[in-house]
């Protein structure tokens, strides 16, 4: 049987799914990994389940002569946290676990598009802090967000998804950025860059993955392109916005408000965020429902199976 390291406690049908297959130490913390836990799990286990902000990063591999682990399977689609060559290149794979949060992820967006739009979070505040007086003709008035303009930044399985919704659901129009057109179920309009896109739109939703080709894809002048009456969505990752320019950008009335579920020093969200009422602020709940982590846990467990077996890898990055 292979050594399996899990890096955090998951749900306990996945761990029941690994524990049949491989002799399994399970790492009783939901902290991140610490730099020498991460050399010890490539030194002493032959693969490792790990997961959001274990930062496997070069310096890591580097750490390590001849990593006994052959296979870090994360748990989770987004992998920027793992320098991935650097894996590569001390003979380490790496899979994720795609399709598996996508739908669940969508639903937070359209969360927190309809919280920042509706002023959902301010009013459960108002609400909350005894300080409502009723309802009347011109109370906390939002944007409506029926048949609006929608743009994804990122038209991949997660921004498609929260386009099917938008489109279908709220007869939005659907705007995005990537890199080429793509073929897409709805009529959509496609945008060559991240400012034409967001001064089309009325909503920017971000859907690209993070790491260094994205880091503040989202800056100054894009939330001016998104312009007074425009709002921003983030549920990709925090370091796809440029923070400082956002807060200086909601500052300004730059932009009309702000729906994140991602920060760009996560778990860490500034003040000044936290002081605003045209800010809803989640904490990376894009795919916490228990089915969903499930389904993400027997993704990764197929890949160690996979592997455990020398079958092709499902998911590989
Ligand atoms: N908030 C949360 O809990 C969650 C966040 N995520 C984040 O969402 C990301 C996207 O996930 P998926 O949709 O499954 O990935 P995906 O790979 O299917 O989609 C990403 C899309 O972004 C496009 N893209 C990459 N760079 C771009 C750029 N510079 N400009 C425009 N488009 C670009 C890609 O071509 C691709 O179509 C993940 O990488 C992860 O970071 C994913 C799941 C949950
Ligand atoms: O942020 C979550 C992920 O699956 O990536």
């Amino acid at each position: 049987m292979l050594k399996l390291f899990v890096t955090r406690p998951l749900p306990e049908k996945v761990l029941d799914a690994l524990a049949e297959r491989f002799e399994m130490t399970v790492r009783p913390s939901e902290l991140p990994m610490e730099f020498d836990e991460m050399t010890a799990s490539l030194s002493d286990y032959d693969v490792v389940l790990s997961t959001l902000r274990d930062l496997y990063s070069a310096k890591v591999f580097d750490a390590v002569d001849k990593p006994r682990c052959k296979l870090l399977a994360n748990f989770g689609v987004g992998f920027n946290h793992i320098d991935v060559a650097a894996a590569k290149g001390a003979g380490v794979l790496v899979t994720n676990t795609p399709g598996a949060v996508t739908d669940a992820t969508a639903d937070i967006a359209l969360t927190l598009m309809l919280m920042v739009t509706r002023r959902a979070g301010e009013g459960e505040r108002l609400v909350r802090s005894g300080g409502w007086t009723g309802w009347h003709p011109t109370q906390m008035l939002g944007m409506h967000l029926t048949g609006k303009r929608l743009g994804i930044l990122g038209m991949g399985r997660i921004g498609q998804a929260i386009a099917r919704r938008c489109h279908y659901g709220f007869d939005m129009t659907v705007h995005y950025c990537s890199r080429t057109p793509k073929e897409a179920v709805m009529e959509t309009s496609w945008h060559k860059s991240a400012a034409e896109l967001a001064a089309a739109v009325d909503v920017l939703v971000l859907a690209v993955p993070g790491g260094a080709e994205t880091r503040h894809l989202v800056d100054t002048e894009v939330l001016k392109a998104l312009g007074p009456d425009g709002y921003l969505v983030n549920i990709a990752r925090g370091d796809v916005v440029d923070e400082a320019a956002l807060i200086a950008a909601l500052e300004a009335g730059d932009i009309a408000g702000a729906g994140l579920d991602v920060y760009e020093n996560e778990p860490a969200v500034p003040e000044t965020l936290m002081a605003r009422s045209d800010v809803v602020l989640l904490p990376h709940l894009g795919t916490a429902a228990l089915e969903v982590r499930e389904a993400m846990g027997m993704v990764a467990v197929e890949n160690l199976i996979a592997f455990a077996e020398g079958r092709e890898l499902v998911n590989p990055v």
